[in-house]
């Protein structure tokens, strides 16, 4: 690494949730889940928010970052994403959706590393071109893929079930053989597959849950399930957010290089 790449660390950008908290300011709340900036961190990365980034600043801001990741999020991508009608029970976030879906297509184009968890698979999708089911527990021969309804996290995040991931794909080098256990916690998930997307992590009712961008610059990967939870004790976890931050390191290299 040269001495001026060292200096700092490679900053990752997580795009933020917008919400309408019940605090004392009715105004709207810029959220971020500790748990997703604290893996970044804990991978020798620095996170970063542009709270009030829209569209129009991505080629301005992306420039300035080695890495996106997207995170989970309660809210659901806006079905009208992908020419459906939203149900009238959707937790929507309209200014992430428009920031996230310019997001994708510019890191990709661009070559920076991106990674998606979750609602971050789910927009990597829906952003080329793809769709989701709106409820995959109500389509017939699927999983309920949900969290218990419980608020003990422990329980939300524990292992919910196989995942059975393509023989040679970078997710079973991660796992060190072609299944792995994952955590659960989503109600949509992916219906039509994005163009250029390839489908490398199958839960056990043929639901896609890990994917890869094909012919991408630089580390393109989406997964359904929560790798950010337990990361630092759980193998596949582990070795999968450090093959994100070292595309992340050598972004870095390269944008001081240039
Ligand atoms: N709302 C979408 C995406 C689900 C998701 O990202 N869950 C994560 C919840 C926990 C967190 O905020 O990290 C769906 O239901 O599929």
């Amino acid at each position: 690494m040269s001495p001026r790449a060292a200096a700092h660390k490679p900053l990752v950008w997580l795009p933020a949730c917008h919400r309408h908290l019940d605090l004392h300011d009715p105004g709207g709340y810029t959220v971020l889940a500790d748990r997703y900036a604290a893996a970044v961190c804990e991978l020798g990365l620095q996170p970063v928010l542009f709270p009030m980034a829209g569209a129009e600043d991505v080629p301005h801001l992306l420039p300035l970052v080695d890495g996106v990741l997207l995170t989970g999020s309660p809210s659901n991508v806006e079905a009208t994403h992908y020419s459906s009608a939203a149900l009238p029970t959707d937790l929507l976030d309209p200014r992430r959706d428009a920031l996230t879906m310019a997001l994708v297509r510019a890191a990709l184009a661009g070559g920076t590393p991106l990674f998606g968890v979750c609602r971050g698979l789910q927009e990597m999708n829906v952003a080329l071109g793809g769709s989701l089911y709106q409820q995959v527990h109500a389509e017939q021969g699927l999983l309920d893929h949900r969290e218990p309804e419980t608020e003990d996290l422990e329980a939300q995040f524990a292992v919910r079930h196989e995942v059975r991931l393509a023989p040679g794909s970078a997710f079973a080098e991660w796992a060190g053989g072609t299944t792995a256990q994952v955590n659960s916690l989503h109600g949509q998930g992916i219906r039509r597959l994005g163009r250029g997307l390839v489908a490398e992590a199958f839960a056990p009712d043929g639901l896609v849950e890990g994917v890869r961008v094909e012919d991408a610059q630089a580390f393109a990967y989406g997964v359904q399930w929560h790798p950010e939870w337990t990361h630092a004790s759980n193998p596949f976890y582990a070795r999968t957010f450090d093959a994100f931050a070292q595309a992340c390191r050598a972004h870095r290299e390269r944008r001081a290089e240039a």
